[in-house]
């Protein structure tokens, strides 16, 4: 039998800001950070089978196929809680770097909760997909939301944000892995720089792009980059070749840049391409 086809985009997130304000008893940490979604996405789409089961397709291979996949996990858990007897066909056209810092995978979890309630038909709420993105990820709550937004508890308690004023990102990914959870156990409080949260919002309810570039901050950055020179190598040539204002993104490896001038992000992507495998020069999402 032939089925319609459901199709969703996974944007990619951005950390303007990220906070880490104590460890819990849970072992997550509480954060408090400022997310923005950006102009580059992964691209799924969704299908009936008549087989009870989850498929995930992908042509790239740093990416799970199974239970491991948070696309996977996102479809499997509204299966069995809404008694889904019919399977599902996701392929994921994956574009955001894997491991990067980004939310890639959770992002596409994000894209299956949105796309699973339409294939279904299960009319579930914005809020009560982000409460079972919750089940899945820290991150999957936020990239169901999208948009800009102020992330507090373990990043599922939101606040929607303004979007940053219009401008370019460019994004370089080295190519090393990191694990978020051992860059987050290595925090040390005695010794952390906290960002100006507050003055970020303000810079973004003011659409002040300049202020914004000042008040950006990351304290997972030092503790990655201690472990990563290529993140400090980076970061150096962004800031010597123009960026605005140059940060991590969570847990990393990737490193960005905000530049307002369109000449200047083809002259950090270009100098950025000889020494970085990927590196990409995107919009903010409005
Ligand atoms: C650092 C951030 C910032 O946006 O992003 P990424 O670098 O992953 O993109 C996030 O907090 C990552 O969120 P996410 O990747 O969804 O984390 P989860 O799967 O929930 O957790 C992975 C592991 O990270 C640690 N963790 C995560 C979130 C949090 N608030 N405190 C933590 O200590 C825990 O050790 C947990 O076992
Ligand atoms: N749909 C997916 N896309 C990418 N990675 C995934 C996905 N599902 C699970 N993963 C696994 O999750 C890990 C983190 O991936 P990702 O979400 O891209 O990074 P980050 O959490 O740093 O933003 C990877 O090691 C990857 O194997």
């Amino acid at each position: 039998m032939k089925h319609d086809m459901i199709y969703e985009k996974a944007p990619a997130k951005i950390n303007l800001t990220l906070d880490v304000l104590h460890k819990r008893d849970d072992g997550y940490h509480e954060v408090e950070m400022i997310m923005t979604t950006i102009d580059l996405a992964d691209r799924l789409s969704f299908e009936k089978i008549d087989s009870n089961k989850v498929e995930i397709a992908s042509e790239n291979r740093f990416v799970p196929n199974d239970q491991r996949n948070l696309a996977y996990q996102a479809a499997t858990l509204l299966k069995e809680r809404f008694n889904i007897k019919q399977g599902i066909r996701i392929h994921l056209d994956k574009n955001i770097p894997v491991a990067a810092g980004l939310a890639g995978g959770s992002s596409d979890a994000a894209a299956t909760l949105r796309g699973v309630n339409r294939l279904y038909d299960l009319r579930l709420t914005n809020q009560e997909l982000q409460e079972i993105g919750a089940e899945i990820g820290s991150d999957v709550p936020f990239c169901v939301m999208g948009g800009t937004a102020l992330a507090k508890g373990r990043g599922e308690r939101l606040t929607a944000l303004p979007s940053p004023p219009a401008c370019w990102v460019v994004l370089a990914k080295p190519n090393i892995g990191v694990s978020t959870k051992d860059i987050y156990e290595k925090v040390d409080f005695t010794n952390i720089t906290h960002p100006k949260t507050q003055a970020a919002v303000k810079a973004l309810e003011s659409q002040d792009f300049k202020s914004l570039c000042e008040n950006l901050g990351n304290v997972l950055e030092p503790i990655t980059a201690s472990m990563h020179r290529e993140v400090a190598q980076i970061k150096s040539r962004m800031e010597k070749t123009g960026g605005d204002g140059v940060l991590m993104s969570g847990s990393g490896p990737t490193v960005y840049s905000l530049v307002a001038k369109e000449e200047k992000a083809n002259r950090i992507y270009n100098s950025l391409r000889g020494f970085c495998s990927e590196v990409y020069a995107v919009r903010m999402l409005r």
